[in-house]
């Protein structure tokens, strides 16, 4: 057989074949996921964006504009370039993509490490969000989860872009895989859909159990020898990713003491 002949036939059924496998694959995960969140009540009938990436393209799926959880379907998905438009002719390209694709591609092309980010607007993480206030890093499993308090980002509401770049702004070369954007609510990033909604309910349960202590009363940080200790040790088994730093090599933000936070209510 010609050798052109031969590359054209291996491109469009062994490359083009693994490409289209890799797009079912990611819709069928992303579709999973908005029915994970909206039973496991991590998500409102409608409000957030939840996507994946297609590994080793440059494509992602993302939720359609205002459609609502219950409704998202593998087919009416939207696949999207990395830039956030819509791949015409692919199913559910009928669709407009969420208003916030520019972002989540934005986050994709700057964070190599992370496969899936799911914004969804669960009720305690985005009760924190609303108030603008970091969920201070009072309980081991905050300082495993997140390596320290989950920080607070700004994003210009009304600019989807926006979303994206206060992701990377605040993640990029970070320990915390979840921020909490000021006036939007949480967005957690993870290496796919699935582990972002998992770090997504990470999230919302220490929202939850810090927001009891802190309406209890007097709420105590951990010392930061301590975060460091939990989240090297939570995380020893894993490879140092592209975009996190080693936990050891996490600035230290907070002072090397317990810091108390006076309840203000
Ligand atoms: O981001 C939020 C709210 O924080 C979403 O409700 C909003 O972007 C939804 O837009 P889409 O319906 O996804 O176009």
């Amino acid at each position: 057989m010609a050798q052109g002949r031969e590359a054209e036939l291996r491109e469009k059924y062994v490359s083009g074949v693994k490409t289209e496998v890799a797009i079912a694959r990611a819709r069928a995960d992303v579709a999973a996921v908005h029915a994970e969140l909206l039973r496991e009540g991590l998500a409102l009938p409608m409000g957030g964006s939840v996507s994946g990436k297609v590994p080793k393209a440059d494509l992602f799926v993302i939720t359609p504009a205002g459609m609502p959880f219950a409704e998202v379907a593998p087919e009416n998905l939207v696949l999207c370039g990395l830039d956030g438009e819509a791949v015409p002719g692919t199913p559910g390209s009928e669709l407009a993509p969420s208003v916030a694709a520019a972002g989540h591609g934005y986050v994709y092309r700057h964070m190599p490490a992370v496969g899936g980010v799911v914004h969804t607007l669960s009720p305690y993480a985005s009760a924190w969000a609303a108030r603008g206030e970091e969920i201070p890093c009072a309980l081991a499993v905050v300082a495993e989860e997140f390596g320290g308090p989950v920080p607070v980002g700004e994003s210009a509401l009304g600019d989807h872009d926006a979303l994206g770049h206060a992701v990377v702004d605040v993640l990029a070369g970070r320990r915390a895989r979840a921020v909490l954007l000021r006036g939007q609510g949480p967005v957690a990033v993870g290496a796919t859909a699935r582990e972002a909604a998992s770090v997504a309910g990470q999230l919302e349960g220490v929202a939850r159990i810090v927001q009891l202590a802190q309406d209890g009363g007097l709420l105590t940080s951990l010392p930061q020898s301590a975060v460091d200790r939990l989240y090297e040790e939570r995380h020893a088994h894993e490879p140092p990713q592209a975009d996190r730093p080693a936990a050891s090599k996490q600035p230290l933000r907070q002072l090397n003491t317990a810091t108390k936070t006076k309840t203000s209510r």
